[in-house]
């Protein structure tokens, strides 16, 4: 099982990979910025991208970051999992807000999810862990 998490300054990754880290799935490999995230995701069975839902600046850099991915000839077809973080935030997006903001319905050619999660909290992992697991033998 081979996961790439991508996302932008401040997203969240590291705080993520601290609480999944110990489970039954590893999460390897955050790219560091998104010149080099094509070529982290490739080959990789699943890519999790993740979002800070709290931060309304960040968004359009994300769509655009995440589309110019997703348009990747090389990674056509690897199901994409979205991680709106930071749902612990008062002033957070709901996940509808967000699939909408980032435009998910355009992502072709692969399975799209997208979940609300809080780094922070723990809240949400459960659904994390079922999707990666769901994805570890395809
Ligand atoms: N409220 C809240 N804060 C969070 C959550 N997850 C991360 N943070 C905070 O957001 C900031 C950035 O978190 P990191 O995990 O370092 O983010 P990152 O994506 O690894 O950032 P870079 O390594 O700089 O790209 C830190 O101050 C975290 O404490 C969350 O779920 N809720
Ligand atoms: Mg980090």
């Amino acid at each position: 099982m081979d996961v790439t998490m991508v996302g932008l300054q401040n997203a969240g990754k590291t705080s993520l990979l601290r609480v999944l880290s110990g489970g039954e799935f590893t999460i390897e490999r955050p790219a560091p910025f998104s010149g080099m995230w094509e070529r982290y995701c490739r080959g990789v069975n699943a890519i999790v991208f993740i979002v800070d839902m709290a931060d309304p600046k960040v968004l359009s850099v994300a769509r655009e970051e995440l589309h110019s991915l997703m348009a990747q000839p090389s990674l056509r077809g690897i199901p994409l999992l979205v991680l709106g973080n930071k749902s612990d935030l008062p002033n957070r997006l709901t996940v509808d807000e967000l699939i909408d903001e980032l435009d998910l319905a355009e992502i072709g050619h692969r399975e799209v999810s997208c979940y609300g999660i809080s780094a922070k909290e723990e809240t949400n992992l459960d659904a994390v862990l079922e999707w990666l697991m769901k994805w570890a033998n395809k």
